[in-house]
């Protein structure tokens, strides 16, 4: 039946008996005229009520399934990936009280109101909660860019969130937008941990390290230099700025200019950057280099990440090998040994001296190895995820291919522990024992539903 066809006055319509050969549809007047309005009232809520209480009680397990294999989307070019980035509005009075109270110091006298931009990264997330729980003030930026699975990046905003850590959407590079939080904000400090991260990338997409690391360090720098007052500045180097320097462990007093990837390049041109707004704005700056941080909420691009779902899925994983089959190692440091170098460099920052642009004396320029001085073989640290996950890992050994990697990497954190009281306290066993957990969690991933061969088919 056309809807035309329905008279416009209700109970005009010459209802039929109901039969069973009618299409259940030419019923439905019928139905509607003959019931008593009361039950219908009844029987409507009721059914609204039942559908509430499965939507409200519906098990985590029955949203859509997450995926530890979206990290697809990194080989986007850059244009494409700023293009698909969609930036909420910022600005206008909610917003702002929003901000304010987001960076109010809530429980720690004299604490720090500090700008964490990265703040949906895997350090950024980890610093920002911790900064929050000791009651410092925290405001969150990050551009939730498509380097790796976004979602991911959305479930720690919204961990961040509960915490009562509101994070801005928007752009380092965004200089309007960072002024306008300066407006707002007194920052005591900012911490800056939004870069484009990992070593092997930058062969396919060089341009989003220039961008993010370089053109957005400068703009960040700018903001903070213009701010009356001045923040103290803790940023993110690398272990990567070391490259070729083949002398261990590795010191701050060690050569860095001979860079091995554009990733190390871009942060040894930070580092530099970081020199001349000390020297020309007396900008306190403080750089961290973190030796290849791990652990919950970590990084889908990094290899213990990926090397984990791809064990479970049983598919090969590809240990890189030197020359003359040498062992490629790490310095593996746990998420948590990093949090507390970061809030110690934060506690131990000096001043900035300028104001209005203008330098009034000289500020504090360090820098500090933030690693756990033990590396570890790539063999070994697949040896602890196979333990770990129950599962046997297929492995291919392969000759590490000229992309940025260096062979070895071995902080020593003489420096960081005398001036931060900085001190690494967890091994990699049972930092990636952390960080299974929290794997199988995220993914609801149960290991007892492995096929014949004792591998995890699907999450
Ligand atoms: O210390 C740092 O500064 C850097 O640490 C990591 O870089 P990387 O140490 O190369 O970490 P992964 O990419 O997770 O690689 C870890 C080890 O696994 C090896 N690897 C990687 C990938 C692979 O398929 N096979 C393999 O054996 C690498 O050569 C490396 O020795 C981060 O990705 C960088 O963003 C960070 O700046």
């Amino acid at each position: 039946m056309d809807i035309d066809d329905a008279p416009s006055t209700p109970g005009k319509w010459k209802m039929e008996k109901p039969h069973h050969r009618h299409h259940p549809r030419l019923l439905l007047p019928r139905w509607h005229h003959s019931y008593p309005v009361s039950k219908l009232v009844f029987w409507s809520f009721f059914a609204l009520a039942l559908f509430l209480a499965i939507f409200l009680l519906s098990p985590r397990s029955s949203a859509p399934a997450r995926t530890p294999d979206s990290f697809a989307s990194s080989s986007t070019s850059s244009g494409v990936r700023r293009a698909a980035l969609q930036m909420a509005p910022w600005g206008g009075p909610a917003w702002e009280k929003r901000v304010r109270s987001s960076a109010r110091v809530r429980r720690n006298p004299g604490g720090a109101s500090v700008l964490v931009t990265g703040a949906a990264g895997f350090v950024g997330m980890h610093v920002a909660a911790a900064l929050k729980r000791r009651g410092d003030g925290v405001l969150g930026l990050d551009n939730f860019n498509g380097y790796y699975d976004p979602s991911l990046k959305r479930a720690r905003q919204a961990l961040l969130d509960r915490a009562g850590v509101f994070v801005v959407e928007g752009d380092i590079n965004d200089g309007a937008l960072l002024r306008k939080l300066f407006d707002v904000v007194p920052f005591t400090h900012v911490v800056h941990l939004a870069a484009q991260a990992g070593v092997r990338h930058a062969l396919v997409d060089p341009a989003s390290y220039v961008h993010s690391n370089v053109a957005g360090l400068v703009s960040v720098l700018e903001a903070a230099k213009a701010a009356d007052p001045q923040p103290a500045i803790v940023w993110a180097s690398s272990s990567s700025v070391y490259g070729l320097n083949s002398r261990v462990p590795f010191s701050e007093a060690h050569r860095t200019d001979r860079p091995a990837s554009l990733y190390a390049a871009t942060k040894k041109a930070g580092e530099e950057i970081a020199h001349a707004y000390n020297h020309i704005y007396g900008l306190s700056i403080t750089g961290l280099r973190f030796f290849t941080v791990y652990g919950p909420w970590g990084r889908p691009d990094m290899a213990y990440f990926f090397f984990t779902r791809d064990i479970l899925l049983g598919k090969p994983v590809s240990i890189f090998e030197g020359p003359d089959h040498a062992t490629v190692a790490r310095d593996f440091t746990y998420i948590d040994d990093i949090v507390k170098g970061c809030l110690a460099a934060l506690d131990h920052a000096g001043k900035s001296t300028g104001s209005g642009g203008k330098k009034r004396g000289p500020a504090p320029l360090r820098i500090y190895n933030l690693g756990n001085t033990s590396p570890v073989p790539v063999t070994k640290l697949v040896s602890i995820l196979e333990r770990l996950l129950k599962v046997k890992a297929v492995k291919k050994l392969v000759k590490m291919p000229r992309n940025g990697d260096v062979q070895f990497t071995h902080a020593n954190i003489t420096f960081a522990q005398k001036e931060l009281g900085y001190r690494p306290t967890t091994g990699l066993h049972t930092g990636l024992k952390k960080f299974v957990r929290w794997y199988l969690e995220y993914y609801s991933i149960s290991l007892s539903k492995n096929d014949s061969k004792g591998r995890r088919i699907s999450s």
